[in-house]
């Protein structure tokens, strides 16, 4: 294995990451479900501590076998990439819900999500910095113009225009301009009724990815 800046070349075959994925995908999509359910759960407290034995019990069978820090953006040499533990399109990350980007063209892309219980804020709406790191994922993704290039948020803004409801949800992003090393990105995400957030976002090629 070796590293440059952060992106971690991994040579697992690609038949090799289709089959864990084939397991951890489903596997994580369960503790979403788990997620959910705990928030939502009305059972008494004793059938919560049952539950608790139980969970207490997965996590020590994966935790047999584990990676000493966080998974890491990887790629091999086959030109596959794979960022398992990303906090938005993880695959193996419970927390993302997750995202799944549809590149329209370079520059160009969106994505459809539907966000139920854990990520709300105010009753109902989703949590202001929850569509913030979905808008940052999806304009950091448009940025780097169909992966041919590593980009950094440097500034974000954050239009709120009205509640982002919780359930079916659309985001669109776009370069608008660049100059230099520098990408302005436009996005929003909202509800069948139109934009609720609106966003503008610098991006930055670093200097050391040059
Ligand atoms: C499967 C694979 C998936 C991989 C794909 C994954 C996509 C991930 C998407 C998620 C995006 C993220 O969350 S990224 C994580 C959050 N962001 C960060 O952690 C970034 C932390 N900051 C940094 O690393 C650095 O400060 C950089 C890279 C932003 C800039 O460093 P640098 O490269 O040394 O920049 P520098 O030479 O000083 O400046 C270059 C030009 O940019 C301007 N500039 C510098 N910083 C900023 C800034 N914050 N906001 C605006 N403009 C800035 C300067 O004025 C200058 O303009 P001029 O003089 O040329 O006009």
């Amino acid at each position: 294995m070796s590293e440059f800046g952060g992106f971690i070349q991994d040579e697992v075959a690609n038949d090799e990451l289709d089959r864990i994925e084939a397991a951890y995908g489903p596997l994580a999509a369960a503790v979403r479900e788990l997620v959910d359910a705990t928030i939502r759960s009305t059972v008494p407290p004793e059938e919560a501590a049952l539950a608790l034995a139980e969970v207490e019990a997965v996590v020590k069978r994966l935790r047999a076998q584990q990676m000493p820090g966080p998974a890491g953006v990887r790629f091999n040499s086959e030109g596959r990439a794979w960022n398992w533990g990303n906090a938005v399109v993880g695959l193996r990350n419970a927390i993302a819900p997750p995202l799944e980007i549809v590149h329209v063209r370079s520059g160009l892309a969106h994505a459809n999500v539907d966000l139920g219980a854990a990520y709300e804020g105010p009753p109902g709406l989703v949590h202001g910095g929850a569509t913030a790191l979905l808008l940052d994922h999806i304009m950091g993704e448009t940025a780097a113009a169909a992966f041919t290039r590593v980009t950094f948020t440097g500034t974000l803004t954050m239009v709120y225009r009205r509640g982002t409801p919780l359930g079916p949800l659309r985001l669109d992003a776009r370069i608008d301009r660049e100059e230099g090393r520098k990408v302005w990105v436009v996005a929003s995400i909202g509800d069948e009724e139109g934009p609720t957030v609106e966003a503008e976002g610098i991006f930055i090629i670093p200097r050391w990815a040059t």
